[in-house]
């Protein structure tokens, strides 16, 4: 029997767009459009948020038991001990964070990290039950089979240290070349290589391709199935277009008004 399919994810980093006071606006008018919203009261969706670290404990406290997740930009890949500024996946899980996100290009352009930092980072995630969204995407523009190749590679490497941890991933899709843009990627692009990419994770059940980079309202219903969800950056500043995303999952996958 195949394994049931999982939750839709409909994921939004705030990166370090909003401040405090801003993130905790923007939360709660999330709060109030995603109370009984049908794709989510229905179990069909999940909704997590990645705020800036400071507001993480007031949001999961205010998220409550709304089933709304909550998570982090960054781990460390340590645990505890002398690792000045670093915030640790126990220190996380603690709090009540659920996912954490690993990878992500701008950290990897940006902050230095290379293959091995991610997978220490991803290691660090799945041994504190936190599930990874762990990012992978190719650099620059060119065709499905690349990006494919580029992708599981990443993922592969991500994993080195990870065999023996178990717990499922979320694997955001994010060509780079697409994030920050004006728009998605191609939607045939985009669902061929999430469509390809769903075999590299099947191993860990309840584990997703969802799709970033550019992603915002009119995404979810022009990728025929083929991704699990999305993984929202500025299309989501407006929590009016974050609804706009629920309601078309809801309308895609059949769930009732
Ligand atoms: O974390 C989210 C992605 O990097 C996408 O961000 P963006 O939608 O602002 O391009």
């Amino acid at each position: 029997m195949p394994a049931p399919r999982p939750r839709v994810a409909i994921g939004v980093s705030l990166k370090m767009y909003l401040g405090p006071r801003r993130t905790r606006e923007w939360f709660d008018e999330v709060l109030s459009l995603a109370a009984d919203h049908p794709a989510l009261a229905s179990g069909t969706a999940e909704l997590f948020v990645l705020p800036t670290f400071t507001e993480l404990a007031a949001l999961v406290a205010a998220a409550g038991d709304t089933g709304i997740a909550v998570g982090a930009q960054d781990l460390s890949w340590e645990d505890q001990g002398a690792y000045t500024g670093e915030v640790s996946g126990v220190a996380l899980r603690e709090i009540g964070c659920r996912y954490v996100e690993v990878g992500h290009a701008e950290r990897r352009r940006l902050f230095t990290e290379d293959d091995r930092i991610v997978a220490a980072k991803l290691a660090a995630a799945l041994r504190n039950q936190l599930e990874p969204v762990l990012c992978v995407g190719e650099p620059v523009r060119g065709t499905v089979e690349h990006a494919v190749e580029v992708c599981r590679a990443q993922l592969a490497s991500a994993l080195v240290n990870s065999a023996s941890l178990p717990g499922p991933i979320t694997l955001a899709y994010e060509p780079v070349w697409a994030i920050g843009a004006a728009e998605p990627a191609p939607h045939e692009h985009v669902r061929a290589v999430c469509a390809a990419l769903r075999g590299d994770v099947a191993g860990r059940p309840g584990s997703r391709v969802i799709y970033g980079g550019s992603a915002g309202p009119g995404l979810y219903s022009a990728l025929g199935g083929d991704a699990d969800g999305l993984f929202l950056g500025r299309f989501a500043h407006d929590p009016a277009a974050l609804r706009r995303v629920l309601d078309e999952v809801a309308e895609v996958e059949g769930v009732p008004a």
